[in-house]
């Protein structure tokens, strides 16, 4: 094991850290007087004062050198969800989440927050304010979401604190915000091509979306209140808005707010989720000879189509969490933020 760090050090690293939320997370920590390196695929912006380095977490000498020095690590990068490669998120996901936690202990770094998913424990069927004691989903909705639930494992049960190595997993649940590449360009894909005019099911389920900032704010708190017998040390929280919203009514929002129409036909959810997973099977069996993406996939009908709401009364209780953006304002500052995406532009 290295030297290790001087406890109380403000050197971070955020592996990610040029992806949406990963941005977010070092210009608030450069905020919050912190020293910020990032390790990401590739660089996607310059900061000053932020030291980039590129490379892939699955390499252990490229991570180890991008970590000496480093006290804490935020380990927020993933193959994006919409890849559906299997093998992807299982190398990078899986192994490279073994990888990022051996580089950690070699490094001398005393403390890893893991940005894992609320839908970990997420099947497909509702949830209403659903706490973190919840199991892991048996039957996880897609290939993304069950290397989601290996990974939390790793890092959870890698907290070590006779050794000094504390870790920490944020579960967050549909992130929005400015520069977000997946809910709002998706939606405003959709419907450009005409096909958000449809509601599946009653439109009645209530979700989570959670703005960034709140995202990196319970991640802030947990960094900061891991410590040596701290009851954050090993455990999971879920990081929300703490305000369930019907599913439908998120969307018009965003859609009314750029200027285009709202769903309005009713569409029968398993109606819906067949056709999607009929489509998906389609996909799998066309990969060979040609691929397409379908914008209604099971998991986006399954999110689209059911209650799935989670408490954050533990992230209030261990770590004092409170969101900081409410949703009617994130959503205006999401909307203003994509004035490229608007209706006619
Ligand atoms: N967005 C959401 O609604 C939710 C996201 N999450 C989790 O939050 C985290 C951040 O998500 P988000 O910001 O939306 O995703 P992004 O895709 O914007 O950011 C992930 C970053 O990780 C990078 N990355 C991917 N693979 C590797 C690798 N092998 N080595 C180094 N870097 C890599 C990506 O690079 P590249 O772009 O080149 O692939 C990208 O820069 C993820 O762990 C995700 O699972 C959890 C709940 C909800
Ligand atoms: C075409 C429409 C039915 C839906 C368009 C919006 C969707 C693209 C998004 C609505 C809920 C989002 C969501 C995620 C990705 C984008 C949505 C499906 C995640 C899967 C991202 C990664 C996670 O860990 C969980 C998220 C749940 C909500």
């Amino acid at each position: 094991m290295a030297t290790r760090v001087r406890p109380g050090s403000k050197r971070c690293a955020v592996i990610g850290g040029s992806g949406f939320l990963g941005r977010h997370l070092v210009e608030k920590l450069q905020d919050r007087g912190y020293s910020v390196s990032v390790f990401d695929l590739h660089q996607s912006y310059q900061l000053q004062g932020v030291t980039f380095h590129t490379g892939d977490l699955c390499d252990r000498q490229a991570l180890l050198s991008a970590l000496q020095g480093v006290s804490l690590v935020f380990h927020c990068a993933s193959p994006a969800p919409a890849s559906d490669d299997r093998a992807l998120f299982e190398r990078v996901n899986i192994r490279g989440t073994q990888t990022v936690i051996a580089a950690c202990i070699e490094a001398g770094v005393q403390k890893l927050i893991l940005t894992s998913s609320a839908s970990v424990v997420f099947e497909g069927t509702d949830i209403k304010n659903g706490r973190e004691d919840l199991p892991y989903a048996r039957k996880p909705i897609d290939y993304y979401t069950a290397t989601k639930i290996q990974q939390e494992k790793l890092v959870l049960e890698a907290c070590d604190e006779q050794n000094g190595f504390l870790t920490a997993a944020i579960r967050p649940h549909g992130i929005f915000g400015p520069r977000d590449p997946q809910l709002v360009p998706i939606l405003v894909d959709t419907a450009r091509r005409g096909k958000m005019k449809f509601i599946i099911g009653d439109g009645k389920n209530l979700v989570d979306f959670t703005f960034v900032e709140n995202v990196v704010h319970g991640h802030i708190l947990a960094a900061e209140c891991l410590r040596p017998d701290s009851p954050t040390c090993g455990k999971p929280y879920h990081i929300t808005n703490d305000e369930p919203v019907r599913f439908w009514d998120f969307m018009s929002d965003v859609l009314v707010g750029l200027g285009y129409s709202a769903p309005r036909y009713h569409l029968p959810y398993t109606l819906v989720y067949g056709l999607a997973l009929l489509l998906w099977l389609l996909t799998l069996v066309l990969r060979p000879v040609m691929s397409f993406k379908p914008t209604f996939t099971p998991m986006r009908v399954a999110l689209a189509g059911t209650h799935h709401y989670y408490s954050c009364e533990r992230a209030k209780e261990d770590l004092g969490y409170k969101p900081v953006v409410s949703l009617k304002d994130g959503i205006q500052r999401t909307v203003l933020s994509y004035p490229h995406l608007r209706h006619g532009a």
